[in-house]
């Protein structure tokens, strides 16, 4: 399907609640793909601008207890307008007032995407099996957390697919290797650039992305869960091809690739990027 035609036709509205390091260019990189980002900051705007989004982010990057409630608020609105939500829970491996916040969300409302780096994925399993007490936890990797992200693991599907039957959503693993699953089918896509984790925000801005794949309205008979994966699966090999297409264009322009280049040539890659990229 064309996903990107029909996204930039369509110019999804997403929402982005996210956090205060990444709003600027979360924002600019919605823009450079076709979709149209807004920011909101309180429930009562939320009331306004929610019946007209394709797509709610949630992004726990710079969360408060003000905030939290805010967020719980805002996805409980999402589910009664039947928008779907993105849950980016930034860092929640580094901390348990961030990692309880994620928890609330995925088990008190419906979160139709769950996208987060090996650490945060892992962390949450390891939670949600331990809360279960069923299962071996062994069979999910322990990651090392860093902070706000994470080397990575071997088997980013595995983990994908963990999520995904345990929280009951579609869940994206990232790292030098990504990895998606809807608990059924899971897929690892191997592309991108080492300079993407050099750049703050190319996770968060990956979230609010994502939403706008997920809030495309396919115009065709292909099932609501199988559409969630198949075009996020799209918008995930789309973005990391641009992180290919971004380090190609910095060697090109300057023999060399850096952070604040690779900065401005992804947003660009994410402007230049077709369906004919992804199906290659
Ligand atoms: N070493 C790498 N090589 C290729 N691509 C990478 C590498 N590391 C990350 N990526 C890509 O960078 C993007 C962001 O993934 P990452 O796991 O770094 O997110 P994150 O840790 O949540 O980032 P942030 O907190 O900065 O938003 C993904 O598209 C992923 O494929
Ligand atoms: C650096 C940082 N601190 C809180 S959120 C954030 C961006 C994570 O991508």
């Amino acid at each position: 399907m064309s996903y990107i035609k029909l996204l930039r036709e369509q110019n999804p509205l997403v929402i982005c609640l996210t956090n205060d390091v990444v709003k600027n260019f979360t924002a600019n990189g919605l823009l450079a793909v076709g979709a149209s980002p807004a920011m909101s900051s309180c429930i009562e705007d939320l009331e306004d601008l929610l019946p007209y989004a394709k797509a709610l982010l949630v992004n726990i990057g710079t969360v408060n207890p003000e905030l939290a409630t805010f967020y719980k608020k805002a996805v409980a609105l999402a589910n009664k307008l039947n928008v779907p939500v993105v849950l980016d829970p930034v860092a929640c491996s580094a901390g348990a007032f961030r990692k309880k916040i994620a928890m609330d969300l995925l088990e008190e409302h419906q979160i139709t995407l769950l996208r987060g780096n090996a650490a945060e994925i892992a962390a949450l399993v390891n939670d949600k099996r331990n809360e279960l007490k069923s299962g071996n936890s062994s069979q999910v990797q322990e990651v090392v957390s860093k902070g706000v992200d994470s080397e990575g693991v071997s088997n980013p599907g595995q983990l994908a697919e963990q999520a995904a039957k345990l929280f009951g959503m579609t869940s994206i693993v990232t790292g030098p290797v990504d990895g998606i699953s809807n608990g059924v089918k899971t897929v690892e896509v191997a592309h991108g650039s080492a300079m993407m984790p050099l750049v703050v925000g190319t996770g968060c801005l990956l979230g609010a992305f994502l939403g706008s794949f997920i809030g495309i309205e396919p115009g065709s008979e292909s099932s609501k869960e199988d559409f969630v994966f198949h075009s996020a699966l799209h918008g995930l090999t789309a973005y990391s091809l641009a992180g290919e297409m971004a380090e190609a264009e910095c060697k090109r322009l300057y023999n060399k690739v850096e952070p604040g280049s690779f900065q401005i040539e992804f947003l660009n890659a994410l402007y230049r990027i077709q369906d004919s990229d992804v199906e290659a």
